[in-house]
């Protein structure tokens, strides 16, 4: 029987056990790790006080590309490293009300239920998985349950989507929809801001998309456990909503940055994909997901991504005799085998 994250006495002791190994101190937003704490997993280190900073941008209305998202990839500037967060997206409030609280819904029902969907099995795609399973052998603890299941192309997918709560499979659809137009619609300016011929991403480039919806109990013990380790995603763009509990970190220069949930708002990153495409002018960004004791956190990850037969390869367009390739053509199918065995160090295998 699993138990989705929620406290067992088992975990709680081997929670306690540990006596505060990270030695990591809090702020107001829960507990912020040292990026040398987590490489030192159990290895009580100096403590680092990290400043929070914002490392956000809004676009405003329309993601018109004169506002800060045009700026941010304007033609010729040099593409900076960027996680950012959109508003007046198109995207409607009830929708984005509709899809927190099915998720909710859903994580909150009963194990008997949730154990049907549960799986460790690698090659099934529509899976729920737990950290608890895994307990004790994951450094450092995970406390996050999730569901993934693919969700473009809809039609071989939706019949394996959660049957409760019962207006999933229509919440979850319409929002797909929306969510691939907004990508379509960002990956456009992105196109714009390198140079690439206009529609370029409108193809088996972004014709797949997978949800991860993450489910970030409180937490006893915040300083023993993140929601999501020290990560870059593998895929084009990432489309993230949050629900109003802050959890997401950035990895700059050495320090965590914090990004604050914004009302209404997703949160936008560019995966390695997208890294090789634009032969290295955008760069995936690490992050992670810290957890607190106070308030569970639900976010929807949308991973935008290509068909598995798609090539994967810097735009000719961004490669001449000054800047050659700097990666190998890749068919996304084995760029992703690759990413599953080794997610740190994927790009070094595909280096021209
Ligand atoms: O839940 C979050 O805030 C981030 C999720 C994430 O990074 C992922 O699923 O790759
Ligand atoms: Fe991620």
């Amino acid at each position: 029987m699993i138990r989705c994250s929620g406290l067992s006495e088992h975990i709680l002791l081997l929670l306690k056990g540990f006596n505060r190994a990270f030695g990591s101190k809090r702020n107001k937003f829960g507990t912020i790790l040292s990026a040398k704490e987590l490489h030192g997993y159990y290895t009580p280190v100096s403590i680092v006080e990290w400043v929070r900073q914002k490392l956000v941008f809004v676009i405003r209305p329309r993601l018109e590309a004169a506002l800060p998202c045009g700026a941010v990839f304007a033609p010729g500037l040099h593409i900076p490293t960027r996680f950012f967060q959109v508003i007046n997206h198109g995207v409607s409030e009830n929708l984005m009300n509709e899809i927190r609280n099915v998720m909710k819904e859903f994580f909150e029902m009963s194990d008997d239920y949730k154990q049907n969907l549960y799986s460790e099995d690698p090659t099934k795609k529509c899976k729920l998985i737990t950290s608890d399973q895994r307990y004790p052998n994951q450094k450092p603890y995970l406390w996050r349950d999730a569901l993934r299941h693919p969700c473009r192309p809809l039609e071989p997918w939706q019949q394996f989507w959660p049957e409760k709560p019962t207006n999933y499979r229509e919440c979850v659809g319409n929002c797909t929809i929306e969510v691939k137009k907004l990508a379509s619609r960002i990956l456009g300016l992105i196109g714009e801001g390198l140079g690439l011929q206009a529609g370029y991403f409108d193809n088996e480039l972004t014709e797949s998309m997978l949800l991860s919806a993450s489910y970030y109990p409180p937490c006893p013990e915040p300083s023993l456990t993140l929601g999501l380790p020290k990560h870059a995603d593998p895929n084009i763009v990432t489309i993230l909503l949050q629900n109003d509990v802050y959890g997401l970190q950035v990895l700059k220069d050495g320090n965590w940055i914090g990004v604050d949930p914004l009302p209404n708002a997703f949160v936008v990153n560019c995966g390695y994909e997208l890294q090789i495409i634009s032969n290295g002018r955008l760069k995936s960004v690490q992050h992670r997901v810290i957890t607190n004791s106070s308030n569970a956190r639900i976010t929807a990850a949308f991973f935008v991504a290509p068909l598995e037969g798609a090539i994967i390869e810097p735009a000719k367009a961004l490669t001449n005799q000054i800047h050659p390739p700097l990666f190998k053509s890749v068919k996304s199918k084995d760029f992703l085998t690759q990413y599953y065995a080794s997610s740190d160090t994927v790009l070094q295998y595909f280096k021209a």
